[in-house]
């Protein structure tokens, strides 16, 4: 079976909109909730995991080799496809869309039980995830890029699943190269449920170069913002 090398230049397989990874990448997000909370009987399951298996050989028939981040090191939308917590092709995203404003960004999103720690409630490792995530949009929309060097979280209540969240992020200073930021995941009332603040440092070997060389390095989707 062959693997494509890179994809073609705007990332896509020839004739594949946007909107059908999209719609394609939700559809494999729902199997995996179906997955996890089925009562299908044995001979149901049996035959839904030959239904998978098969599924999964066509698609494997023809891919990118690694990730879409290495294969697209210009970033852009593509680059993002494969992002853990925003990726618009990463099941296991879910994914969150953030809104941008001038000091602040921001998403609200639903968890399920894909996401569950405590009974009926958000992993802390996967809260502290979304919020490192956020943290790092705020520090690249402020034109101020950088990995995560640092990321701290208060969980302040139990997060339950299965309610509107907020996420957001502000930033709290900046010396040069560095940008802390804080953030919060609250209930639509207003409680907070997780605080964490952020230290994202340019690296080293990015320093020297200008924003629009570093903003090319990065692997952020500069469409959604
Ligand atoms: C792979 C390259 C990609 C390049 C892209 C660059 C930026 C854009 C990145 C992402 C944007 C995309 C979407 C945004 C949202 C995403 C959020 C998720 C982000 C992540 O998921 S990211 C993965 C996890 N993250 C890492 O994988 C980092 C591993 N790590 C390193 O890559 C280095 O460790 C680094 C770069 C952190 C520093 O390395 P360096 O060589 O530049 O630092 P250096 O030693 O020169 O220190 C300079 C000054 O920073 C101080 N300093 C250093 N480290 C510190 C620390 N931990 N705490 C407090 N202060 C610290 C020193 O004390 C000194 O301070 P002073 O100048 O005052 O003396």
């Amino acid at each position: 079976m062959s693997s494509s090398p890179t994809p073609g230049t705007d990332g896509h397989a020839p004739g594949v909109p946007t909107e059908l990874y999209s719609s394609f990448t939700n559809s494999v997000r729902e199997l995996a909730d179906a997955t996890l909370r089925s009562n299908a009987d044995a001979e149901t399951l049996a035959r839904a995991e030959a239904l998978v298996r098969e599924v999964t050989a066509t698609l494997t028939a023809d891919q990118i080799p690694g990730t879409h981040g290495e294969s697209c090191p210009q970033g852009g939308l593509v680059g993002s496809w494969g992002n853990t917590v925003v990726g618009l092709r990463n099941p296991v995203a879910i994914p969150l869309v953030f809104a941008y404003e001038t000091d602040r960004v921001w998403a609200e999103f639903t968890p399920g039980a894909l996401f569950e720690g405590p009974p009926g409630h958000m992993h802390g490792g996967v809260i502290a995830m979304f919020l490192d995530q956020v943290l790092g949009e705020l520090a690249v929309h402020l034109n101020r890029p950088g990995l995560t060097a640092n990321l701290s979280v208060d969980y302040l209540k139990p997060t339950k699943l299965n309610t509107v969240l907020r996420i957001e992020a502000w930033v709290e200073r900046t010396e040069g190269f560095k940008t802390w930021t804080t953030g919060t995941v609250s209930t639509a009332d207003g409680t907070v449920c997780a605080k964490g603040t952020g230290l994202f440092i340019l690296p080293r070997f990015l320093r020297e170069k200008s924003l629009a060389e570093i903003t090319e390095a990065q692997q952020h989707d500069a469409t959604t913002s």
